[in-house]
């Protein structure tokens, strides 16, 4: 997009080789897998460096994640983009499935329905989305996925199924 006001804001990232952790899906258990993520002995995915995300934290049935909203996450309306919230949203209640399942058994979201309550800007403070599963079968999950900002006020709310693979 072109710039057109100066002085730009600009913000830089890294983050690493996403083959390495394709290579692990499906020889370890979820909870196995997010917890060496979250240890530091497997990256983090690409897009938590995207959006900032951090402070994940998974148990079996449940994964949160959380998001200080800033500037470069804002819309033309002045407000964090519903995308990077539904983002959160896909990440909680994705990894929460993700927990439930053992090594050699893979996923993925087949939708993401969600609501937006409330507004975020840079003062709703951290944001904090905390993803349940509420029901697994043999072939899809369902789960949810909860935003609150810093005063533990909701701010968005989402269902989504996942389909459950075997893996190779
Ligand atoms: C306004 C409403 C939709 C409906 O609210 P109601 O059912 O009537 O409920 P209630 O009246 O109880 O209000 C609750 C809270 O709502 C807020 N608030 C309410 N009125 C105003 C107002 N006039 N102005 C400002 N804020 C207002 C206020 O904080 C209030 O809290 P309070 O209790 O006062 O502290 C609300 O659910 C909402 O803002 N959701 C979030 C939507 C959102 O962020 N979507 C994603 C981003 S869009 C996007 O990215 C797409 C895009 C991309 C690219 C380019 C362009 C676009």
């Amino acid at each position: 997009m072109t710039q057109t006001q100066e002085p730009a804001r600009s913000r830089t990232f890294s983050w690493a080789d996403p083959a390495a952790n394709a290579a692990q899906i499906g020889r370890r258990s979820g909870i196995d897998m997010l917890r060496a993520m979250i240890a530091g002995e497997l990256a983090a995915p690409p897009v938590m460096h995207l959006l900032d995300m951090s402070r994940m934290e998974a148990d079996e049935g449940r994964v949160s994640v959380e998001l200080t909203p800033q500037e470069f996450h804002y819309n033309p309306l002045g407000t964090v983009h519903g995308g990077v919230l539904s983002t959160l949203l896909d990440t909680a209640a994705g990894c929460a499935v993700h927990t439930t399942l053992p090594a050699g058994v893979g996923y993925t979201s087949l939708d993401l329905n969600v609501k937006f309550l409330r507004p975020v800007t840079v003062d709703s403070g951290t944001l904090r989305c905390e993803g349940t599963v509420l029901q697994r079968g043999r072939r899809t999950a369902l789960a949810e996925a909860r935003i609150t900002d810093a005063d533990a006020r909701l701010i968005a709310h989402a269902t989504s199924t996942c389909l459950i693979l075997p893996l190779p």
